[in-house]
């Protein structure tokens, strides 16, 4: 079936090889997240790379070697594997959390309401003039489990209802702020676990800023908000109910949020852009990138449209402006960013990036640390030579104290020796001399004998002479 090629990992979790004919677009419609490399830009998110060549990105570490390719002379069945992740992703089902943030009466509830074409969201009680709002904003979160051709999705809406709604909003975003870290808290909690296998996701996957259509610039409080949050969350900005403006107004405006964005060095969420990806995708994307911050208009009821057809919009005495027409508003483009194309995306982003940022954090605030080197990418045979050259110096080290020991061993024996030797010598001379002095006696006593003369003269004889004499 497959007139593939294999290739080993290049050393940077990136893989080369083609899914051949058995490519699978089930588990990833543009199928990118199955096979194209990746790198994190400093701002977060992934940018173009060259697949094999991110090595770089590992910069003073040694360079893998390079795969081997191999031609398959029959089809394994590893091209099956994406397949194989559909079927088990479908059997787990999806968890994805979105937070809805923005003044009241935005249209938040019922964008929701439109995107997942469901009544997640009842009218709500608005309270009357002078009833008591609350001081604080509140987090609500509603879950509903909802299901399309066999896929299960927990859906999550977070919502926060009171933002921007007090004569003093300066701390609006902390509550949310506060949540989201608790959402983070809780699933490092359960990693850290002893049983991790059954994970509950419930951190915010993407927030979406309703931003007042007032078409001039962003407001202070929605600069505060971006700011304190973009860090921790996929931010995605909408200009709400945008058939309140002119197709002029709405072009004006979305520039002068993208300049304010930028100014701020606010990190909106934008879906990346991958190498090797088709046309269409990358078209798509482009589409989608051009249409934020989205501006969109939400309505869960049915209208009649001028030329009969029964549309999701809202009616006007000029007119019916669609949701799920494109050129009315950016609804269709948010929702295939949010639900069809890019779902994963937020999800992968949350984890890989913002959450691991967070725990980083957390962590290092914990006084936790671990040592870098233990991850650097070493290459075999430099480590291997590090090791010889490690091992060789341990011997020489080991040698010289020998060779030490050695001579000082030596030193010591020469010492004994040449002390016994002096000993031995002292005792040879003193043996001599006795030997000498015993000769000269023996001399001595034969020349007195030849002479005739007593060996030893007797005191008695002496006495006796000199006696007689007398
Ligand atoms: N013109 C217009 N009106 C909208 C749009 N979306 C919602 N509305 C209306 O605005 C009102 C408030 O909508 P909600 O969806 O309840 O707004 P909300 O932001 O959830 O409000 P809170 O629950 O108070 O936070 C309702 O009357 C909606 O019918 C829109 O896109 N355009």
């Amino acid at each position: 079936m497959s007139e593939g090629y294999y290739e080993h990992s290049n050393g940077n979790g990136t893989t080369n090889g083609t899914y051949g004919e058995g490519r699978s677009n089930a588990a990833s419609p543009n199928g990118d997240s199955l096979h194209n490399s990746r790198a994190i830009s400093p701002s977060g998110y992934p940018v173009k790379t060259e697949p094999g060549l991110n090595g770089n990105a590992n910069a003073g570490s040694v360079q893998a070697q390079q795969p081997a390719r191999k031609k398959l002379a029959s089809w394994v069945g590893f091209s099956n594997l994406p397949n194989q992740v559909h079927r088990r992703s479908v059997r787990r089902g999806f968890q994805f959390v979105a937070m809805v943030v923005g003044e009241s009466g935005l249209g938040k509830s019922t964008l929701i309401n439109t995107l997942f074409e469901t009544k997640l969201y009842q009218p709500k009680n608005v309270p009357a003039p002078g009833e008591d709002r609350g001081q604080t904003v509140q987090i609500e979160s509603i879950s509903a489990e909802i299901e399309e051709n066999g896929v299960r999705l927990k859906l999550t809406v977070v919502d926060t209802p009171g933002f921007g709604d007090f004569v003093n909003n300066d701390e609006s975003w902390k509550p949310i702020v506060d949540n989201i870290e608790a959402r983070f808290d809780a699933y490092l909690e359960q990693e850290n676990r002893v049983n991790r296998l059954k994970l509950v996701d419930n951190r915010v996957h993407a927030c979406i800023y309703f931003i007042q259509p007032t078409g001039h610039s962003l407001k202070p409080i929605d600069i505060e908000f971006m700011r304190r949050l973009h860090t921790k969350v996929n931010l995605i900005p909408v200009i709400a109910k945008a058939d309140t403006m002119t197709d002029d107004e709405i072009v004006l405006f979305k520039q002068r949020i993208l300049s304010d964005i930028a100014h701020h060095g606010i990190r909106i969420f934008q879906p990346p852009q991958y190498e090797n990806e088709d046309e269409e995708t990358i078209q798509e994307n482009e589409e989608i990138i051009s249409k934020v911050p989205f501006a969109v208009v939400g309505s869960d009821t049915l209208v009649n449209s001028p030329d009969g057809r029964q549309v999701r919009g809202r009616a006007y005495p000029w007119g019916v402006i669609e949701v799920d027409n494109e050129d009315h508003c950016d609804f269709v483009k948010l929702r295939q960013m949010l639900v069809r194309t890019h779902m994963e995306e937020l999800r992968e982003h949350t984890n890989d990036v913002l959450y691991e940022n967070y725990r980083t954090d957390k962590l290092k605030a914990m006084g936790v640390s671990q040592d870098e080197t233990v991850f650097k990418e070493t290459n075999p045979a430099a480590k291997q030579a590090e090791e010889r050259a490690l091992h060789e110096a341990k011997l020489a080290k080991m040698e010289a104290e020998m060779k030490m020991v050695f001579q000082q061993k030596v030193q010591e024996k020469e010492a004994k020796l040449k002390q016994s030797e002096e000993e031995l010598y002292l005792r040879h001379r003193e043996m001599k001399d006795a030997l000498e002095k015993q000769r000269q006696e023996l001399e001595d006593k034969k020349r007195r004998i030849e002479s005739g003369r007593p060996l030893t003269p007797e005191k008695g004889s002496q006495k006796k002479r000199f006696g007689l004499g007398k």
